[in-house]
Parts: C-alpha cells; structure tokens; sequence
C-alpha cells in the first residue's frame, strides 16, 4: 500500500500542497482529480520522488519512499505530463534508450520492446521517427517507455492532455486492462470528470493545494444527496413558464439553457408531475422530462462553486 502522510510543499511564500493525505491499496485505480494548479503534479512529483517535501512523507508497504526511495522507483513507473521522447528516434530506438536506462540488456531488452508496443498498439510503426507521429501516437509511447521495467504501480499525470478523442479512449481502454490482466496499481490524475468516472474506483478531489473530497464515485457523489436534478428540454421556453418554475415554493434554483432547463429541487420533493402541469397550462410542448443523476463535476462545482475546467 501507498500512503501520503501529510505531505506538504511550500514554494516561496505559497502552498503548492498542503497536508495532503491520500492511500492507495495494492491493485486500485485511484484519481486525482482537480483544476489546473491544484497541485497534483507537485503531488505526485513528491511521491515519486523527483521532488522533495517541505513536510511529510510518503510511505510505500510502511517504508518511507522520501528517506530511501531506491526500492520504490524499482516498482514505480511514472508518465510525466510533458512528453519525454526523442524526436529524431524511432519508437523502437526510444524504447532501447529508456531499457538501457532501466538496466535492461539483450534478448531480455528486445522481449520487452516488443511487449511494450504490442501492449500501446505501436508494432506496425515502430521503425518510424517520433517526430511523424500524431499527438496521441507520442502519448501512447510516453505511457509505454513507464511499463518498459514491468512496474507494479504506474502514475500517470494528465496522459490525456491535447489528444484526439478516439487517442483517449484507447489510453482509457489499455489503463484499464494493465489493472484488470496485471493487477497493476494506477494513481490517474486528470482535470476531466469522466475519464476519472470511467477508470476509478476511489476518488480524491483537490482545489489550491487541498483535498476537497475523497471517497468512492459513490460516497463523493452523496456529497449532492440532498438535491435532485431535473431536466427539462423543449424547442422552446416562454419567459412566463421559466418565472413560473423558477418561483415555484419546491424549486431551490434553475439553471435556463436555450433547449433545456435544469431545476434543481430538494431529494424528497416529486416535481414530474407538476412541472408537467406548468409546461400545459403555459402551452410549452417539452420533448422529455428526465430525472438527472449527479456527475463528479456536480460536486466539484458543489464544493468550490467553480466549474472544473474554469
Ligand atoms: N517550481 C515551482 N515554483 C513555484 N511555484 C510552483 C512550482 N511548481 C508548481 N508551483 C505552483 O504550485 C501550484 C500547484 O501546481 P501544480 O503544477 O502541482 O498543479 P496541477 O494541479 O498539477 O496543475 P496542472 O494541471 O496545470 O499541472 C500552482 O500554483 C503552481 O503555480
């Protein structure tokens, strides 16, 4: 297991992070979400050891990764945010120079180039200079040139970030099967809500340094229990029907799009079937009625009254 104990760092005068306590269990996907500038990459920095704390730690199987990280970064494999490749190589020469890197030698070398891009759909343009490749093909090799040494724990920061999004979901699709066929454990941090909805079992939300809210998709979704969304969608709302559901003594608030309204209600009030009432007696034809489940970016907005990607 992974543990970050009131990991902090401060820049200057400001918090970057600031007592971030977060586990990861052996064989989890676990997210990191937040803003740009939250701190996630100063997070994850830390604990995989290229940055030092100014408070804190970070321990791995009980062992501080931050006294003696050695016997982590054997296990560790980390896809930084930035792409670290060699323009001019191909993929196959960018793979040999990280194996060398990480010891690797000979037959064992070539074996686990070959494994590699097989595992990040690669094979068929290996021999081709990274500078051709489209910005999700140089992802998908970033990802690959981490799993070169066979980690058992790979983080991986924003390896989405300015992808196409057929690119994307192959990265979602192949991080979920490192984790389902080879137990891997996967700390993903994003700043997009529904690719840590897809691939996440447990959730930390953090904002300017701070966590905001940790728990399962579930447990954080609670977090909005005590409202309930509807969604309305018609060609056409007239001013009188909007001030009429806007007024209404169960409605808290509305949020008025061009073809759709959302009214947010308390849990325990039933608005189906008066909106209906009010939608007839203002002559408005809507096209559905729907019963909205909240979103992670529901609670993100909830907590910090900001959409994510502001
Ligand atoms: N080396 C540094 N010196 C000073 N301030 C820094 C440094 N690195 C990060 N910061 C500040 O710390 C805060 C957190 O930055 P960080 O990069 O960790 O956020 P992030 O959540 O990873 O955002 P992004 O998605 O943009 O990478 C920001 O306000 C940033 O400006």
């Amino acid at each position: 297991m992974i543990e970050l104990v009131d990991l902090t760092k401060k820049f200057k005068d400001a918090y970057a992070v600031k007592n971030l306590n977060m586990f990861i269990e052996k064989g989890e996907i676990v997210g990191l979400l937040g803003p740009n500038g939250a701190g996630k990459s100063t997070a994850i920095s830390m604990l995989s050891s290229l940055l030092d704390p100014t408070g804190g730690d970070v321990r791995y199987d009980n062992k501080s990764i931050i006294k003696s990280p050695s016997a982590f970064r054997k296990v560790v494999g980390m896809v930084p945010q930035e792409i670290a490749l060699y323009e001019d190589l191909t993929a196959e020469e960018n793979l040999r120079f990280f194996g060398r890197i990480y010891q690797l030698r000979g037959k064992e070398l070539n074996r686990k180039i070959d494994e590699v891009l097989e595992q990040i759909g690669l094979t068929d343009r290996r021999k081709e200079v990274v500078k051709k490749y489209s910005g999700g093909m140089k992802r998908r090799l970033n990802i690959g040139v981490a799993l070169l040494h066979d980690p058992e724990v790979i983080i991986m920061d924003e390896p989405t970030v300015g992808i196409d999004p057929q690119s994307r979901n192959y990265i979602l699709e192949t991080v979920k099967r490192f984790n389902e066929e080879r137990k891997m454990t996967v700390l993903y941090t994003s700043h997009y809500m529904e690719e840590v909805e897809f691939l996440c079992d447990r959730i930390y939300i953090m904002d300017k340094g701070n966590l905001i809210a940790s728990g399962t998709k579930e447990e954080i979704k609670r977090i909005l229990s005590s409202e309930n969304t509807i969604s309305i969608k018609a060609e056409r709302f007239s001013t009188d029907f909007i001030e009429s559901i806007k007024n209404h003594p169960s409605v808290n608030r509305i949020t008025v799009g061009e073809k759709e309204i959302l009214i947010i209600v308390p849990r325990a009030v039933n608005m189906f079937s008066e909106v209906i009432r009010i939608a007839e007696q203002f002559h408005i034809e809507l096209s559905s009625v729907d019963n909205k489940a909240p979103t992670l970016e529901d609670v993100f907005l909830h907590l910090t009254g900001r959409a994510l990607r502001d």
